[in-house]
């Protein structure tokens, strides 16, 4: 078998709890970075994709908010967290060698969760890698939804990130002008990366 190998510049594995603004802020610096170069990628939707292959069922229906995700979710967790024992690296190699991002220059992966996700990028692409968290205030986050979840929260999935470092911190508890700024200044040091 002929492995195509991809040679992404730099790839930003972003973190945070729930509704500190991942999606929010990924998505803002995909639009700055414009499409030819950069492409979001989430670890999650291939763990839904695969599982609902092995068990014949319908992958849209699985991702939007339904009653149907609910039932799923629990047996889903557990066949996610099977695989991972079995091959930690096995969603974070699934996700990006099946992205139409593949072969773009900038990965933004937008929900690492676990420190073997970190160690996936850090190790098959250590000179790319480069970690961001995204945080913002515990009320902050209830204003946009956040209700603590027993079993979510305190879950493995929620809180193995905690206490980690990470080579940029991006405060999002609103304030737009410094947001703004702080994803100009990403912007201006990946394009040095990306002409060199
Ligand atoms: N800086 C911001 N300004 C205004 N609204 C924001 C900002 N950041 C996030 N939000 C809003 O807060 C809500 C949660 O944000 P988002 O979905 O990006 O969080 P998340 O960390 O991806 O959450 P989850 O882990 O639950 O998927 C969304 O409605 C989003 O539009």
């Amino acid at each position: 078998m002929i492995m195509v190998m991809a040679n992404p510049r730099v790839i930003l594995v972003f973190s945070g709890k729930r509704k500190s603004g991942k999606d929010y802020v990924t998505d803002m610096l995909q639009e700055l970075l414009g499409d030819s170069v950069s492409h979001i990628m989430k670890l999650s939707a291939p763990l839904k994709k695969q599982y609902a292959i092995e068990h014949n069922l319908d992958f849209e229906r699985l991702l939007d908010t339904t009653e149907y995700k609910e039932k799923v979710r629990v047996d889903m967790i557990a066949w996610g967290e099977r695989k991972r024992d079995e091959d930690s690296a096995y969603f974070c190699r699934l996700s990006t060698e099946t992205s139409p991002g593949f072969h773009k220059p900038v990965w933004i992966i937008s929900d690492a969760r676990r420190k073997t996700d970190i160690k996936y990028f850090k190790e098959t692409y250590p000179s790319a890698t480069m970690t961001v968290r995204v945080t913002a205030d515990i009320a902050t986050r209830e204003n946009r939804g956040y209700v603590f979840t027993r079993n979510v929260d305190d879950a493995a999935s929620e809180c193995d990130l905690d206490g980690e470092s990470f080579d940029l911190v991006i405060d999002n508890n609103g304030d737009s002008a410094k947001l703004a700024a702080t994803l100009q200044s990403l912007k201006q040091s990946i394009s040095s990366k990306l002409t060199v």
